[in-house]
C-alpha cells in the first residue's frame, strides 16, 4: 500500500465510501464520543417511557411523587421525576416553534436518541428530521421510530448540521436542544436560515457563558472540558442570530428553572460528577441556561 495515503484518504476509497466522513477531525471526536456513551442517567430515565434525551430538566420537583427516601421504590420514583422534567423542558422549547401544521417539516440538529423528534411528531402530526454525527444515535432513534410505527415522519441520519441535505426554505421550524456547543455559531445559524422558509421558527435551548461575569469561569471550563465542547457566550448567540435574517422573538433565562433539576439529580445514585459544576456556574453567575426563539426573516 502506498505509505502516503492518509487515513483520512481511506475513509473515502473503502466500504464507507457513501457515508461521507467527518468534515473535521474534531467532528470524528463527536463521532466517537456520543457513538461510546451509554450513561445510566440517560438510559435509565429514556427507559420510564421510552423517550431518550440527552438534555437537562426544567422545572419545579414534585416533592410528593418522591415519597419517603426509606421508601423501597425511592430510586425508581427519583429517576421518574428527573426524566418527567426533561421531557418538560423539550414540550417548553416544543411550545416555541408556534403554528406547525401535519404537512409541515421540522429540522433537529444535534438530535442525539430522539426523544425530543418523537415529542414533536406527537404533538404536530408532522415530519420531523433529525442530524446527528454519530451512526449509534442514529439508528437508535430509528429503531425507537419503527417500534413506535412512526418512521415515515419521524428520521434521524447522519450528517453534519452545518451542511444537511434539505432544500432551502423546506422547514417550517428547527431547533437546536442543547447542540450547539459543538459548532461555530455563524455557520450554524447560516445553515437553519437556509434551510427555514421565511417566517419560519428556530428555537434553541442551550447554556451559554454570561458576559456580565467577564469571561468563562473554571466551571464552564470544566463543563467543555467533560463533554468535548465549546460553550459560547449570550451575546454570541444574539450577534450570530442578527447576522444571518434569524430576528429573536423572546429569549428566556431558564436558569432558576433548570436548578431544581440539578440540586435533585445531585442526591441521586446516578450522578457523573458534572453536577457541582453545572450548579456552582449557575449560582455564581457565570453560566445560563437560557431559550432563544427567532424568526426567520
Ligand atoms: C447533548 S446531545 C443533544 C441531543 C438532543 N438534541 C437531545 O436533546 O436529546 C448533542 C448532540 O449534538 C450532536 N452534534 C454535535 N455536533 C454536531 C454536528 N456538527 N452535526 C450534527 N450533530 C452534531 C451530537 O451528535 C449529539 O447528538
Ligand atoms: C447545557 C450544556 C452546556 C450542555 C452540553 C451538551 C450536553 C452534553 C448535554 C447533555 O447531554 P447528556 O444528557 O448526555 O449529559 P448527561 O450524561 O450529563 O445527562
Ligand atoms: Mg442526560
Amino acid at each position: 500500500m502506498d505509505s502516503s495515503v492518509t487515513s483520512t484518504e481511506l475513509t473515502a476509497t473503502d466500504a464507507s465510501l457513501f457515508i461521507p466522513g467527518p468534515a473535521t477531525p474534531y467532528q470524528g471526536d463527536i463521532a466517537r464520543y456520543w457513538d461510546g456513551e451509554a450513561r445510566p442517567v440517560n438510559l435509565r430515565l429514556g427507559d420510564v417511557d421510552g423517550l431518550y434525551h440527552h438534555h437537562y430538566g426544567i422545572g419545579d420537583v414534585d416533592h410528593s411523587a418522591l415519597g419517603d427516601p426509606s421508601d423501597s421504590e425511592s430510586e425508581k420514583k427519583l429517576i421518574s421525576e428527573l426524566h418527567r422534567l426533561e421531557s418538560a423542558q423539550a414540550e417548553v422549547l416544543l411550545g416555541h416553534l408556534g403554528e406547525i401544521g401535519r404537512d409541515d417539516t421540522l429540522v433537529d440538529a444535534g438530535c442525539g436518541r430522539g426523544g425530543s423528534m418523537v415529542m414533536a411528531h406527537q404533538r404536530f402530526g408532522c415530519k420531523v428530521e433529525g442530524v446527528t454525527l454519530s451512526a449509534k444515535q442514529a439508528d437508535f432513534a430509528n429503531n425507537r421510530a419503527r417500534e413506535l410505527g412512526i418512521q415515515d415522519h419521524v428520521r434521524s441520519r447522519v450528517c453534519n448540521m452545518l451542511s444537511t441535505p434539505f432544500e432551502t426554505g423546506q422547514a417550517a421550524g428547527s431547533w437546536n436542544n442543547e447542540s450547539s456547543m459543538y459548532v461555530d455559531l455563524d455557520d450554524l445559524f447560516a445553515e437553519h436560515s437556509r434551510i427555514l422558509r421565511v417566517g419560519g421558527r428556530y428555537v434553541t435551548i442551550t447554556g451559554c457563558w454570561n458576559p456580565r461575569y467577564g469571561q468563562p469561569s473554571k466551571w464552564v471550563s470544566q463543563i467543555n472540558a467533560h463533554f468535548e465542547c465549546n460553550i459560547h457566550s449570550r451575546r454570541e448567540y444574539l450577534r450570530a442570530m442578527a447576522d444571518n435574517r434569524l430576528v429573536p422573538q423572546a429569549v428566556i433565562d431558564l436558569t432558576p428553572d433548570t436548578l431544581p433539576y440539578w440540586e435533585l439529580r445531585a442526591t441521586s445514585s446516578l450522578v457523573t460528577g458534572i453536577e457541582e459544576a453545572f450548579i456552582n456556574s449557575y449560582r455564581d453567575g457565570s453560566f445560563q441556561y437560557v431559550l432563544i426563539a427567532a424568526d426567520r426573516v
